[in-house]
């Protein structure tokens, strides 16, 4: 092959390479681009699962930067509903509206998941069941009890609106919704996109508003200014449901809220007409709550009915 032939085929090699190169670099500029579109993808369809999707909150639920433990647990005598949030990196933990009877199951899952119990929040001074964030103290001696200062309850933190509770990397921002009783606080997890609404927002419905400085006027504003303004898809967990339900959002309760979709007019004249029972253990209840239901970690004895 003369010598000219020899170098045309050299450099129509080199030309290959050098597009081999080009498209090499260009493929490399192009993985962050996928990491991010797979990254979207996920929040996409984490997001898309409905609030009722078990899937969604029963395993450790990971967003592409965060992750957190989360746990809904119930007490079937008075439908409260208890609630176990951590930080997965940390495994430090908070728990919302523990129930006096059920500390010991609470603490076994506790110790299952091998959390470290940091406080005990209460949403408010509760009317039909005894807060366990009291008796948990005999069993996480450092744990500390919270609950609004607006309650005029005994604990060892109190809170108010504005306020951020903070367990490892993660935090609960405090909001105030009186109304139902005057103290009541919504915690609001932002990572997870969850609101605990304690008994101002039940799902299709609301806390009474006939006892304990209850008032529907109140009530209808912290609802609609406060719970109701979040973001469409974030979940709600009430502090009880009476009928088996688990979870809503807050989009379903803008649309579906039979009591909230009214008017404030209509909605005061609702919730003068409940005509509910008091609740059976309210004597009991109520003075064991405002004392965080026995501040001392000697008190184990449960108050006598
Ligand atoms: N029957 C139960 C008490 C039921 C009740 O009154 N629930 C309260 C929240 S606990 S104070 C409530 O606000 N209900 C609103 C509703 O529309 O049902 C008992 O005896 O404990």
């Amino acid at each position: 092959m003369e010598i000219s032939n020899k170098l045309l085929i050299f450099f129509r090699y080199l030309r290959v390479k050098i597009k081999d190169i080009k498209m090499f670099k260009n493929l490399v500029k192009q993985i962050p681009k996928f990491n991010v579109y797979y990254k979207n993808q996920l929040v996409k369809s984490l997001s898309s699962m409905t609030s009722d999707s078990p899937m969604k909150y029963n395993a450790c639920m990971k967003h592409p930067n965060e992750a957190v433990i989360f746990r809904q647990l119930v007490d079937n005598a008075t439908y409260t509903y208890t609630y176990i949030l951590a930080d997965l990196k940390t495994r430090e933990a908070v728990i919302i509206d523990p129930v006096y009877e059920k500390v010991e199951r609470d603490v076994e899952l506790i110790n299952q998941l091998e959390l470290k119990l940091k406080y005990a929040l209460n949403t408010h001074v509760h009317a039909d069941h005894i807060t366990g964030s009291g008796r948990l103290k005999n069993f996480v001696p450092n744990i500390k009890s919270m609950i609004s200062e607006a309650s005029k309850a005994k604990a060892d933190i109190h809170i108010k609106e504005g306020d951020k509770i903070q367990f490892g990397n993660e935090f609960l921002h405090v909001l105030a919704t009186p109304g139902h009783t005057n103290g009541c606080l919504t915690y609001v997890s932002h990572t997870a996109k969850i609101a605990f609404t304690g008994d101002a927002l039940l799902i299709r419905g609301c806390g009474r508003t006939d006892f304990q400085q209850g008032s529907s006027d109140t009530l209808y504003d912290s609802i609609h200014d406060k719970i109701l303004s979040l973001p469409d898809e974030y979940s709600v967990f009430p502090g009880h449901d009476y009928v088996g339900r688990t979870s809503s959002s807050i989009g379903e309760e803008k649309r579906f809220n039979p009591r909230l979709t009214q008017k404030k007019k209509e909605f005061i004249e609702t919730m003068k007409n409940l005509n509910l029972v008091y609740p059976r253990l309210m004597d009991v209840a109520v003075p064991a709550n405002l004392v965080c239901g026995i501040q001392e970690p000697s008190g184990d004895n449960k108050p006598e009915n």
